[in-house]
């Protein structure tokens, strides 16, 4: 063990075991997370090759095989608690997304949320055994999101007589053909090919589609169809299906990201998914109660997101800060020994932020998690007063995290210099894995833009005397103030006083953005074009602070205080996150802190080192003896003629 890493446990002032139970909910569910982790950690069938140095095919055919040893086991044992699975699933694969991910994450819970009891039977059954494997695709090469309701244009008679088409009538269509019972499936245009699904391009063998419903010469907008692609015993594509990996990206290198182009697939009737929205056999079409649970699985995968912030963060600054507390550079004082970059103000000034925000987005991942099982349980007795609160708070929570966990995993990376940058130290795999949950599931500023739209609804309603509950409760309490009023008394060490301080702040800036968007009625008598002209206000909804340039010192002051308040228990308070040394997989991070030992036997292991002198280089050797090397780099041919 590292003497100095020692020597700050010995320092830390509270209890680890105590705060590792908070974070995990109780003793007990410490217990059983460890014993589910350590199931998998001394498994053999676990082991794997050090991804870092094999190629994108070498790491799929790894996931896949460590995948499919995780669901024999999981069924073996008898794992079927969701936190559960949660934890397993992390550790067969820490860090990294899988080929599955889909199908468990998505395909699952939609099939759940939206699958009649017969589609339950029919596809649920063998979806969980794993004979069909799901993925969820929505977006196309040339969109990303969905009007949620039908346009007025789209529900003309025909789509041959509609007086414009845009660009909606050129998405994926399911015409439903009575005589056969069955919708046909087409990609009409080459935007309108799927791109992206998880798990589309090699693995899966049924897809949920979205895509326009047409029946009776009517479109209805966006419903969800099973659709099966791949042969159910050879796995080799059905006929109109045209299905692949789209290639290379930032990361996901374990995940087949796929493309699906439908060529007049024609499915069964009874593989639209219909608990809300129903075709009858005649074609007649029965609408949903909310046209927008359509939308309900992405709700549910925007709320987990928050957690993963949360732990994206744990991780990173974990690492950060141990290998802080190791680490030494610069005499501060002439002559005296150079100290632990964790004593430099400004290196605390980094991470300790980073550390306060991994706890606050735990607490706020596990309310997030909380409010959307209360809102969906409320969702399934037919209660749907709670959904437009429930999509404007995953979808701002969501954007909120991501964006900020996502700048600060690459202050952690930078704070630990060039060793950062290593893949050893994981940080840039937890980056690049991470960097997409800004972009998927709803596009971060798209994201934004919803929540606003429900605050400045909810914000007319309490100007209009109403009084809110829940989340937006302050807007009814709360009377916004012109920025002439002064500022508001603060005492920031009292946390009530903080929180209405914020309130406050919330409540003039939407005020603002409400006014942005009458002043642009007046100038562009058009609702939309206003909207867009206030977009800007309504993201990041001004730059207005409401303190004082005293008060703002004063916050200063206290944060530097703060940051000496903190430094003895920086280590303990990311031991607490209890983020085991195989799952964490960074030289940097190791609990014992031996670092420097641990990155050369790692370097050791680079394939470059596997010969002394790599095949490439004996070129090199040759040029030399034939002493061409003058020669050699402007006239590429004079090397064939050499050897
Ligand atoms: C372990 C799992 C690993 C996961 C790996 C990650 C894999 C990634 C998967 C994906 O990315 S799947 C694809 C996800 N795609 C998106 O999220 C696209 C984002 N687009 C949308 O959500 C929508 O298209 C939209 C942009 C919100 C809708 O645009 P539209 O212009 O129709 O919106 P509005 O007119 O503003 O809204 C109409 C109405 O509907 C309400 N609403 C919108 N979305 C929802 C929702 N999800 N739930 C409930 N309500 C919703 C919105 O508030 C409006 O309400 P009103 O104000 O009219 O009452
Ligand atoms: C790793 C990864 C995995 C994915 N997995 C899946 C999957 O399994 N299934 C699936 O269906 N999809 C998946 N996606 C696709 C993902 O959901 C989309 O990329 C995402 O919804 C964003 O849409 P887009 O790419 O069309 O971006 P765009 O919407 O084209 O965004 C581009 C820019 O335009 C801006 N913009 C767009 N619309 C507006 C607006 N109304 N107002 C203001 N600004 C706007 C955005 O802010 C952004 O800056 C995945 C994507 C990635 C990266």
């Amino acid at each position: 063990m590292n003497p100095d890493i020692v020597k700050e446990r010995q320092n830390a002032t509270f209890n680890v075991e105590k705060l590792t139970n908070i974070l995990d909910g109780s003793p007990e569910k410490t217990r059983r997370r460890r014993e589910i982790e350590s199931m998998v950690l001394n498994d053999p069938d676990f082991q794997e090759q050090d991804p870092n140095f094999l190629s994108r095919s070498e790491r799929y055919d790894q996931a896949v095989r460590k995948s499919a040893q995780m669901i024999l086991k999981l069924r073996e044992f008898g794992i079927s608690d969701p936190d559960e699975i949660y934890y397993y699933k992390n550790c067969v694969h820490p860090d990294r997304p899988e080929p599955l991910d889909l199908h468990l994450g998505m395909f699952l819970p939609t099939l759940l949320n939206q699958a009649t009891p017969e589609q339950m039977d029919r596809f649920f059954t063998p979806a969980w055994n794993l004979q069909i494997i799901g993925t969820y695709a929505q977006t196309e090469m040339g969109h990303g999101w969905w009007r949620c309701s039908q346009r007025a244009s789209c529900s003309a008679t025909t789509p041959t007589v509609l007086p414009a088409l845009t660009s909606e009538d050129w998405r994926p269509q399911a015409t439903f053909d009575p005589a056969t019972q069955e919708f046909v499936l087409n990609s009409p245009t080459i935007s309108s090919i799927k791109w992206w699904p998880g798990g589309l391009g090699k693995t899966s063998n049924h897809a949920i589609v979205l895509a326009q419903l047409h029946t009776q010469g009517n479109c209805h907008g966006l419903h969800a169809f099973i659709v099966p692609i791949r042969d159910m015993d050879t796995h080799v594509p059905l006929p109109g299906i045209v299905v692949g990996d789209i290639g290379p990206k930032f990361g996901f290198s374990e995940v087949d990201n796929g493309f699906l182009k439908l060529e007049n697939v024609r499915i069964p009737l009874d593989n639209m998914l219909m608990k809300y929205a129903k075709v009858e056999p005649d074609g007649t079409y029965v609408k949903p109660p909310s046209a927008k649970l359509t939308y309900g699985t992405m709700v549910f995968i925007r709320s987990m997101i928050v957690g993963q912030s949360a732990l994206a963060l744990a991780k990173s600054c974990t690492i950060a800060i141990r290998y802080s507390a190791v680490r030494h550079q610069s005499e501060l004082k002439p002559g005296e020994p150079e100290p632990q970059i964790l004593n430099f103000q400004t290196q605390q000034h980094k991470l300790f932020p980073v550390l306060a925000t991994a706890y606050a987005f735990t607490f706020v991942g596990q309310y997030m998690k909380q409010t959307y099982n209360r809102i969906s349980g409320d969702i399934h007795e037919g209660d749907y007063s709670g959904l437009p609160e429930l999509h404007a708070l995953s979808a701002g929570l969501k954007a909120f995290t991501t964006w900020a966990a996502n700048g600060a995993i690459e202050v952690c990376r930078m704070s630990c210099g060039g060793h950062g940058y290593s893949r050893s130290s994981a940080l840039p795999d937890i980056y690049v894995e991470f960097t997409p949950t800004c972009t998927y599931e709803g596009e971060n500023t798209v994201m934004m833009l919803q929540t606003a739209r429900y605050l400045l609804k909810s914000y007319s309603q309490a100007r209009g005397g109403q009084q809110l509950q829940g989340s937006v409760s302050y807007l009814s309490r709360l009377q916004p103030q012109p920025v002439s009023a002064g500022v508001p008394p603060l005492n920031i060490q009292d946390l009530a006083s903080l929180v209405q301080v914020y309130q406050l702040r919330a409540a003039n800036l939407v005020e603002l953005a409400a006014t942005s968007i009458q002043q642009e009625l007046q100038l562009r008598h058009s609702q939309e074009d206003a909207w867009n002209s206030s977009a800007i206000d309504l993201v990041r909804a001004s730059d207005a602070g409401l303190l004082s340039v005293p008060q703002a010192l004063q916050v200063s002051a206290h944060i530097k205080e703060l940051l000496i308040q903190l430094r003895p228990n920086a280590v303990a308070l990311v031991d607490a996150f209890d983020l085991n040394d195989k799952k964490l997989n960074s030289v940097l991070g190791r609990y014992d802190g031996n670092v420097y030992e641990h990155l050369f036997e790692w370097a050791r292991h680079s394939p470059l080192n596997a010969s002394e002198v790599p095949p490439a280089l004996t070129i090199i050797v040759i040029i030399k003896h034939n002493q061409l090397i003058g020669s050699f780099f402007p006239r590429s041919t004079s090397l064939s003629t050499s050897t």
